[in-house]
């Protein structure tokens, strides 16, 4: 199991994320001439991505695309697609690429099968960023929902689900990269903050809670970013 690294602030948290992902993205893109990022939502990254897009990147060849996404237009104030637009598609980190999860016009079921193309052409990931929720979701593949079990599947040929809503989470429609999109990468920072998932996420992990699906595999190297 990853060790947790705890930071001293939230201020350094956000300062080693950014850098820690620019300079997996910079390594991939210098490897392979192109790289993708797979970007988490939620209310943690802003700072991160703020950070991120003042940055130097080879930002022209990286792919940025979503964990998971509201089925809701990027104009709606929970959208992840919003928030990485007016957070991190900015400055020079405009000129990455972006493939979205939502698309205008689609049924739900529709929109996550029209988002595979672009997130295959964005993997292997340089770099996947992913939040925790406090009930052990990551991305939206949350406990007890019809689809998780499809989205751990590790063989799994979906790269990206539509979500329905169930009870007590997610309370409208999802679209979520599967665990198999995920882990097409070598390197997962888990962004987290706050002492309940300090808790969830040290120790003995629940093999019930989704996150511990990607705490234990051995595809992709994970770092636990954490502060208070
Ligand atoms: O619903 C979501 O929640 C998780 C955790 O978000 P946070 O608000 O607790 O930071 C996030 O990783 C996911 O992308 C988001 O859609």
């Amino acid at each position: 199991m990853p060790k947790l690294e705890a930071f001293s602030s939230r201020e350094a948290l956000y300062d080693a994320t950014a850098s820690i992902l620019v300079d997996a993205l910079t390594n991939a893109v210098a490897a392979s001439g192109r790289a993708g990022f797979a970007a988490t939502g939620g209310t943690t990254p802003a700072p991160v991505y703020d950070r991120l897009a003042t940055l130097t990147a080879p930002w022209d060849k990286i792919t940025v695309t979503l964990t998971d996404e509201r089925f809701v237009p990027p104009t709606d104030p929970s959208s992840n697609e919003g928030l990485v637009r007016r957070h991190l598609l900015v400055g020079e980190a405009a000129k990455a690429s972006f493939a979205p999860l939502y698309f205008d016009g689609m049924s739900h079921a529709d929109s996550a099968r029209a988002a595979e193309a672009g997130v295959e052409a964005a993997t292997p990931f340089g770099a996947v960023l992913l939040g925790v929720g406090p009930d052990g979701h990551f991305a939206s593949l949350f406990p007890g929902n019809p689809v998780l079990a499809q989205g751990l599947d590790p063989q799994s040929d979906r790269l990206v689900l539509d979500v329905p809503p169930s009870d007590p989470a997610p309370d409208i429609p999802r679209l979520s990269l599967t665990f198999a999109a995920l882990t097409r990468t070598d390197l997962i920072v888990l962004l987290v903050t706050g002492a309940a998932k300090k808790a969830l996420l040290e120790g003995d992990v629940d093999p019930a809670l989704p996150v511990a699906a990607i705490l234990k595999q051995d595809r992709a190297k994970v770092r636990i970013l954490w502060a208070e």
